[in-house]
């Protein structure tokens, strides 16, 4: 390899504006082609870079940027036999397109999800008896458009639609109506029952949408066959591909696709463009597939910003004249104000974005806050806090405030003293049944959801484990618990990494109890609420010296509470700028709060994130306009 080049790169991961990994994959390509232009290789351990933040791919107009030695790529990078097009050879470990450098693997995936949604694009007919169906489940409501109803018929139509909303807004309330509905015309039809999935990314947002699904499926105005008919048990997206441990492939792929009809994943957002990928590969050709999440959330932790791409257009709605008449038709709608003649595209109107919420009404602080945050509104953020609304606070983040507040919590507002207090007033009798044990540990993992603190990062002065460290001496100095290391009652956990052995899952929460051995003795036990195969709940009593990958939980990063809520949610930002600090991360962070909201952060930090939105790099939206 060019000295220049291996300099470059060491210097680079030396100063960190490499990782490692980048190096490597470069280093590996000179293998491959020893004599090459070694600006090649400079380029390729920039995008592999870019991966790590999320990227799915470099501009080549900003590797420039980065490097001046790099510009007027699109002269040279095709030269390289390193670097194919669209069309090219299909081994090539870097693939040119649209002025868009990628790695091979991402490439793939990409044109595999931009294939996919464009065959699912095409508009089959609508369901007679629709806009009949529709009016029974949407009964007339005064006043605005009733977006909901909207997803509905557009889903309805077509085998692809995208539903996005903020929370509240009545994702899960219009997808039961919907399944519903799609029963109902099938059970009319004399056709065979719909066979619909229900799924999410992760365990925790699997069990959200289990508890709010069951509830409203018993609402529902459609016969009680048909309610039959819909499924309540929401698995994960691996568990439903069927994930094989130690690698990559699924059990269901292209060819041997999922038994169903209609699948629906919630909190799409939390997506990655492989799995989402792996999901379309597996998905039958004639299913329908119904996205629903935030499209202002967090993206996925892995590369790509799958909903975010498919919702770029959403706030414009971008509805053709046809399918403004069309929902005319059905629904009785006018979505004139979202009606663009000139620049409607297929997907477009697949997307339907449901703009109210019917969680946090006009006097919600924390709808308004959200709202602001979204806009990037600086000036709206400040008047949320100085109104006199008391769902949301701001509190000055000293150390010794966080962790008050945290163990404290403010008025009204539960902190984490309450669920400690809440497992010692029930504890159940010494020679309870063990099932009353089973109920006292749901109970403490209900009542320990009630609060989180949530940080931006996990190390640094306001991270994760300072916060952790901190917290456990307050509950310790005021005799609510009785150690701050090892296992002790009380300890709340989050395992961090799959063991399927015992059936617990990254990102599962679980409450270290005193409870009977079943052999006569007491000892510690952490209480797991745990999915069974019908996807119904129970409470499972683990041994601590089993659990190999799990950290002390009294505050997690942003990123871990994705799909989760809590009663009261205070988010705790560092004092520094940092990458990590964007207007996703807080709006994600704010939105996790049910009533209450308490911002720990100085108003400058709260300003700089706000103001910084990101825009994760991919040629998805491209693709399939
Ligand atoms: N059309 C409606 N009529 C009456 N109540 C509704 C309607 N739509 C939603 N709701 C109520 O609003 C609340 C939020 O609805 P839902 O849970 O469907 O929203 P969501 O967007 O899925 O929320 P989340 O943020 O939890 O994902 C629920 O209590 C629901 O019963």
């Amino acid at each position: 390899m060019n000295a220049q080049v291996m300099t470059w790169l060491d210097r680079g991961v030396q100063e960190a504006r490499l990782r490692p990994v980048d190096r490597a994959f470069a280093r590996f390509l000179a293998s491959l082609d020893d004599a090459g232009d070694g600006r090649v290789l400079m380029a390729a351990a920039l995008a592999s870079r870019e991966l790590g933040e999320g990227h799915i791919c470099v501009d080549i107009e900003a590797l420039a940027l980065a490097e001046p030695l790099l510009s007027d790529a699109q002269a040279w990078l095709p030269d390289s036999i390193l670097v194919g097009s669209a069309e090219s050879d299909p081994n090539t470990p870097l693939v040119l397109d649209a002025g868009l450098l990628y790695l091979r693997r991402f490439w793939r995936d990409e044109a595999r999800v931009a294939d996919a949604i464009l065959s699912r694009l095409v508009a089959s007919g609508a369901p007679a008896d629709l806009a009949q169906e529709l009016d029974r489940l949407f009964p007339a409501e005064a006043g605005a458009i009733n977006w909901q109803k909207v997803a509905c018929a557009v889903a309805a139509r077509g085998s692809f639609a995208v539903i996005t909303g903020g929370p509240g807004t009545g994702k899960t309330t219009t997808v039961v109506r919907l399944l519903g509905l799609l029963q109902t015309l099938a059970h009319k039809r004399d056709e065979p029952r719909l066979r619909i999935r229900l799924a999410a990314p992760t365990g925790k947002a699997a069990a959200r949408l289990n508890a709010s699904i069951a509830g409203q499926i018993e609402r529902l105005d459609v016969d009680a066959a048909v309610k039959q008919a819909i499924p309540a048990e929401v698995t994960t997206l691996h568990r439903l591909l069927g994930s094989r441990p130690d690698t990559r492939a699924f059990r269901h792929d292209r060819d041997n696709p999922l038994h169903l009809d209609v699948l629906v994943i919630d909190e799409a957002s939390m997506i990655d463009l492989e799995m989402m990928a792996a999901t379309l590969d597996a998905l039958p050709r004639d299913a329908r597939l119904i996205l629903l999440g935030d499209k202002d959330q967090l993206s996925s932790v892995e590369a790509g910003a799958v909903l975010g791409d498919l919702c770029a257009r959403a706030d414009a709605g971008h509805y053709a004249p046809s399918t403004r008449d069309w929902l005319a038709a059905v629904c009785g709608v006018d979505v004139a104000a979202w009606t663009d003649g000139a620049d409607a595209h297929a997907l477009d109107q697949r997307v339907v974005m449901l703009r109210r919420s019917r969680r946090f009404g006009e006097d919600s602080g924390i709808g308004a806050l959200a709202q602001a945050i979204n806009a990037g509104d600086a000036g709206a953020v400040t008047r949320a806090f100085a109104g006199t609304r008391g769902d949301i606070a701001f509190v000055a983040p000293s150390a010794a405030a966080i962790a008050a507040l945290a163990i404290d919590g403010r008025e009204g507002a539960p902190g984490h003293r309450d669920y400690l207090d809440w497992i010692e007033r029930e504890r159940p009798a010494i020679d309870a049944s063990f099932e009353a044990f089973q109920r006292w540990g749901a109970g403490a993992l209900a009542a320990y959801a009630r609060f989180q603190l949530l940080c931006a990062t996990r190390h640094g002065e306001a991270g994760v484990d300072k916060q952790n460290e901190r917290i456990a001496q307050g509950l310790l100095d005021r005799g609510l618990i009785d150690a701050v290391t090892g296992w002790y009652e009380g300890r709340p956990v989050m395992v961090t990494r799959n063991d399927y052995a015992l059936g617990l899952m990254n990102g599962d929460v679980g409450v270290t109890l005193w409870v009977p051995d079943g052999q006569g003795s007491m000892a510690l036990r952490v209480a797991f609420v745990v999915m069974d195969e019908q996807g119904g709940e129970r409470t499972r009593f683990v041994v601590p010296s089993r659990l190999s990958a799990v950290d002390t939980v009294y505050a997690m990063t942003v990123h871990k509470s994705q799909g989760s809520e809590f009663e009261h949610t205070a988010l705790a930002l560092p004092s520094e700028p940092s990458p990590v600090l964007t207007r996703e991360l807080v709006y994600t962070g704010v939105t996790r709060a049910r009533t209450h909201f308490t911002l720990l952060a100085a108003p400058d930090m709260l300003g700089y994130a706000v103001s910084r939105k990101t825009r994760r790099a991919s040629g998805l939206l491209r693709r399939l306009l």
